[in-house]
């Protein structure tokens, strides 16, 4: 399957983690990986199925690399409605009111353009006993083949 890997960063935490999510799918996958601040709202593939990985900083905001991206789609607002996506959030409990607020941020955007999500938005907590990679490649896994079902595709 054809794969884009997005993060969202503001210290490199998701990027790394989008980075080990590729190195973990690249023997059986097609696998691109890119920074939101380089991805333009115009930019998607219907081909392609998207795993967003993104943090949250500030109050409940969107960590900087993915702040242009979010304007520019609510700007721009491009149909979406062929695109496939599935999101992994980088969080922290400490921040109760406002854990994991920046992917949801992140897919309800998505969403009103007309995206399908796949899968249940899924939450690292820095203050929890899991590692990211831990709870990231069961999830990549288990969206891929949902993903491969609803495209029509081999897993
Ligand atoms: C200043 C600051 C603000 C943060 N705000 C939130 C927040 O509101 N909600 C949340 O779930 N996590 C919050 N976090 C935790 C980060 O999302 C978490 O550390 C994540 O791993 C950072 O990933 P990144 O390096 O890819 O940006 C915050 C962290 C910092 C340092």
């Amino acid at each position: 399957m054809k794969i884009t890997i997005l993060y969202g960063t503001e210290t490199g935490n998701a990027e790394m983690l989008a980075e080990d999510i590729q190195s973990e799918l690249e023997n059986d996958h097609e696998v691109d990986c890119l920074n939101l601040s380089d991805m333009g709202a115009g930019d998607f593939d219907p081909s392609r199925f998207y795993l967003l990985v993104c943090s949250t900083y500030g109050d409940g905001e969107l960590p900087a690399s993915a702040q242009p991206f979010a304007e520019a789609v609510a700007a721009e607002k491009p149909d979406l409605s062929a695109i496939k996506f599935a999101i992994f959030g980088l969080g922290d409990s400490e921040y109760e009111e406002t854990f994991n607020f920046g992917p949801k941020t992140l897919a309800e955007l998505m969403q009103a353009q007309g995206a399908t999500q796949i899968g249940e938005r899924i939450a690292h907590d820095a203050s929890g006993p899991d590692m990211a990679e831990d709870l990231a490649f069961p999830w990549a896994e288990a969206v891929i083949s949902e993903a491969a079902e609803a495209m029509g595709e081999d897993a």
